[in-house]
Formats: C-alpha cells, sequence, structure tokens
C-alpha cells in the first residue's frame, strides 16, 4: 500500500504515477479474441461447443445450451426462503430507481410552426454476460436485465458460463425475477460473439452489456459497431475519503470490500486526518485476518491499495477528478459539499451510513459503472443504454418558406446541387 501526503514535496509526480498506472490484463488478448470470434461467426453451434469443452470442461449438446423452464423451475426452488426474499427486495427496488431513468421524449414548434422533436425507443433484443468464471454474480443479473425490462426490450438473453457443469441457482431465480427470456450456458468472447452474429441456436441480438473477464471486455469492444455494448468496464474500484468523524475499522471494510474483487482491484483512502491515515493502516491488516477473501484482497491492498494525507478535505476534490473513480465514498460530515464540488466519479455513496456495498446489492442504483478513469466520460449502466433516440421534423408550408432559401444556399456552397434542388423544387 502507497502511503502518499500531498503537502510534501514530489507529491504532484507520485500521485500522477498512481493516476497512470494501468491495472488492466497486461498480456494482449486481443489476438485470442479475434480468432474466438471468427470461429463462431463461421461454425456457430460447433464452435460454442468446442470452446466451452475447452474453457469450460463441459460437454453440451447444441440442443443442451439453452437453459429449460424445468432447470429453471429446480433452481428457483432450491433457493432458501431468506435468499429468495433478499433478491425480491433488491429487484423491487432496482425496479423503481430504473423506471424513474426511462428518458422522455421531447418536441417543439418555433415561431413559423416547424414541428422539431424526438423520442427514445427500446432496441429489440438485448444480451446481457453474466461473469462465472471465478465467482457468480446473482446482483449483476438484476443490474443488467432490470433496465433492459425497464427500457421495454422484448426479447432479453442471458449468457453465463458454467465451469465445470456447475450453475449457481441464485442466478437463474435472478434471471426469473428480471424477466430474462432466454439463458445460455456458454461464456467467454464465445458467448458474445453468438450473441453478436447469431448461430444455429441463439438469434443475434442489438445490444449487448455486463461485466466480464478481459477475454469478455475485448470482445465486446471488437463488436461495437456490429452491436451496441454498454461500456468496457474493467477491475473494480472505491475512493473513500473520510475525516476525523469517521471510523477507522468501518473504513478498512469499506475499502476491502472492493478489493476483494479482484488481485487488481484499487482501493484508495484520502483524508485531511493523519492521525485516521495511521488508523485505517492499520486497521486493514486486522480486518483482512478475518475474510475468507484475504489472499485476493490482501494482494490488491498491497499492490494497487494507497493512503492519502491532504491539509483540507477541499484539496480532494482535484485528486479525486483525476482518479474518476469508480466509486466515491464520502464518509465526511458534510458530504453534500464535497459532492457538490466534484465532477468525475461513476456512482457517489454520501455520508458515513452509506458503505458502497449497500450500492452493490439493494439500493437501486445500478452497480455496473465505468472503472480505470473512464467516469471522466461515460456512465454507468442504465435504462438509456438499451434504447435509441430517434429525432424527428414536420415542415409547416410557412416553415419551410422561411428555412428553404438558406439550406438551398447552403447546399449550392457544398457543391452538392441535388440537395439544393430538392429543397428549390418544392418553392
Ligand atoms: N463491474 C461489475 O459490475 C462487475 C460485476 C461482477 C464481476 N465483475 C468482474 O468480472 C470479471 C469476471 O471474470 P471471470 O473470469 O470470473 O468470469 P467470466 O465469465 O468473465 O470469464 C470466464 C470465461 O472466460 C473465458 N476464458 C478463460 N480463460 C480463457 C482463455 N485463456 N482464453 C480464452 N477464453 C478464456 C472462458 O470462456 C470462461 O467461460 C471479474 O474481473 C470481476 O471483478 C465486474
Ligand atoms: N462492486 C462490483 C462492481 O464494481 C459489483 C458487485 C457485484 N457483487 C458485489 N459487487
Ligand atoms: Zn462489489
Amino acid at each position: 500500500m502507497l502511503r502518499l501526503d500531498a503537502s510534501a514535496s514530489g507529491f504532484a509526480e507520485r500521485f500522477s504515477t498512481l493516476v497512470e498506472a494501468g491495472r488492466e490484463a497486461d498480456t494482449d488478448v486481443s489476438d485470442a479474441v479475434r480468432g474466438i470470434l471468427q470461429r463462431v461467426r463461421t461454425d456457430g453451434d460447433a464452435a460454442l461447443l468446442s470452446l466451452t469443452r475447452k474453457f469450460d470442461r463441459i460437454d453440451v449438446a447444441a440442443d443442451g445450451l439453452a437453459i429449460t423452464q424445468a432447470e429453471m423451475d429446480a433452481a428457483c426452488a432450491e433457493v432458501a426462503p431468506d435468499l429468495m426474499a433478499a433478491l425480491e427486495l433488491a429487484a423491487a427496488r432496482i425496479r423503481i430507481f430504473h423506471e424513474a431513468q426511462r428518458p422522455a421524449g421531447h418536441e417543439q414548434v418555433d415561431t413559423d410552426g416547424n414541428r422539431t422533436g424526438w423520442r427514445y425507443t427500446a432496441v429489440d433484443a438485448a444480451g446481457v454476460y453474466i461473469p462465472g468464471g471465478r465467482a457468480t454474480y446473482p446482483s449483476s443479473v438484476l443490474m443488467n436485465a432490470i433496465p433492459a425490462k425497464v427500457a421495454g426490450v422484448e426479447r432479453l438473453v442471458m449468457v453465463t458460463p458454467t465451469p465445470d457443469g456447475r450453475m449457481n441457482p441464485l442466478v437463474l431465480a435472478a434471471a426469473r425475477l428480471a424477466g430474462v427470456d432466454e439463458i445460455y450456458r456458454v461464456g467467454g468472447a464465445q458467448a458474445v460473439a453468438a450473441l453478436a452474429y447469431g448461430t444455429e441456436t441463439i438469434a443475434p441480438v442489438d445490444v449487448i452489456t455486463g461485466p466480464g473477464n478481459a477475454y469478455v471486455a475485448e470482445a465486446k469492444r471488437q463488436l461495437y459497431g456490429r452491436v451496441g455494448i454498454d461500456m468496457v468496464a474493467g477491475p473494480s474500484e472505491i475512493l473513500v475519503v473520510a475525516d476525523k468523524g469517521a471510523d477507522a475499522d468501518i473504513l478498512a471494510a469499506d475499502l476491502l470490500s472492493q478489493a476483494e474483487h479482484d488481485p487488481v482491484a484499487q482501493a484508495i483512502l484520502i483524508t485531511d486526518s493523519a492521525e485516521l491515515a495511521d488508523a485505517v493502516a492499520a486497521a486493514v491488516p486486522r480486518a483482512l485476518a478475518h475474510i475468507s477473501t484475504k489472499a485476493v484482497a490482501a494482494e490488491s491492498w498491497d499492490a494497487h491499495g494507497a493512503i492519502i494525507t491532504v491539509a483540507a478535505l477541499g484539496d480532494a476534490v482535484p485528486l479525486i477528478d483525476a482518479l474518476a473513480p469508480e466509486h466515491l465514498a464520502l464518509a465526511v460530515a458534510d458530504p453534500e459539499t464535497l459532492f457538490q464540488r466534484v465532477r468525475h466519479a461513476g456512482s457517489v455513496f454520501m455520508g458515513y451510513m452509506t458503505p458502497e456495498a449497500i450500492g452493490d446489492y439493494v439500493a437501486g442504483p445500478n452497480h455496473t459503472l465505468p472503472t480505470g478513469r473512464r467516469a471522466r466520460f461515460s456512465s454507468g449502466l442504465g435504462v438509456a443504454d438499451f434504447m435509441k433516440r430517434t429525432t424527428f421534423l414536420a415542415c409547416s408550408d410557412a416553415g419551410f418558406a422561411a428555412i428553404g432559401p438558406a439550406a438551398a444556399t447552403l447546399a449550392e456552397a457544398e457543391g452538392l446541387p441535388a440537395h439544393a434542388l430538392s429543397v428549390t423544387r418544392r418553392f
């Protein structure tokens, strides 16, 4: 873990090294992914079955790719009542939050009677990728599938790998609660390729969302343009800003909550209290001793964690904007003032009683967020990712007469006489 003091000499260089440090897969997976995409495009189901045998170590027949209603029923029956109740609470809150996010159309009429505006419509079909390699994430099923259904997507497809044939029943229960229409037991780049190109069994979709490892992320990146994607999200990160009113043991847990996702996850604390900085540095190893994910979380904290001391909380603002973290937790007495000044963060958690982990599961806002400083230019997953905006224009006779000549003039200036004629013929 790196300790930095913003008032020490050389801070700017050391902070900029921290900001620029890449944490994403250093192995270049692009050639391997290109090969997988090509195989699926050419060989369809046969490629899916062969790659699933290789990477997930299971033999699936083509007619076994789809998860059946009977398997869904059996999975739901297996889920303990308290778990099902927690899933239902999460699903209801996520749905309410995203229903409020549905974008509205707009229409305006100018003084000459020309009507302009836009309207939103859902894509016909969307695919959500749910990771299943290292861990399974029922919460990510809800976070991806519910916004799609709120957007009005008619055909919602889920793909998820089942390594060694294992499928988490909670993932299937979450899919049923969220209204997923089709589920296929296939993962990795091959699953993303099947969603984009289609195979004999899986019909293609228009948009693909969801987190995944480097192969999944690279497949989405390469297929963008043929299909829409939400974003390229990498390893998790959290930036906690805390003042002396925060509790060191609670902060240690907050930091480790994201560190435990991945050895290359990143957890950073910024504080204006030197005592708190020391207390958190001591609390993290104590907290690590009690968690089963110690190995992963410790690797992340040791290699990518940081504690930064600033003279005043306001000094944290430019550091936050430079890091543009996926999650920003403001464990301070007056989070609102800091929040008003911050411009770049995927999602913000305000006050001592708002841990990021509550947002991962049940609060309502989406947990699929931009990482790796991409919050400078992109946003978390939302209903609009499953929709597109169509603009429209209806000219009145008087309105056409008012603006037509200028269009004809500009068309002539661009050397496009047919454009000009298309306007002037109507005069
Ligand atoms: N940002 C979020 O909201 C969020 C949520 C959940 C998970 N995640 C992240 O998603 C990632 C999930 O990764 P994962 O690996 O556990 O599951 P995954 O499902 O993304 O990947 C598993 C698949 O990767 C493919 N694969 C593995 N090795 C390969 C190789 N050598 N060549 C080609 N393909 C290969 C296989 O097809 C396998 O089925 C983690 O980094 C996790 O932190 C992010
Ligand atoms: N924090 C993760 C996104 O960075 C999402 C998640 C799923 N489950 C627990 N957490
Ligand atoms: Zn998490």
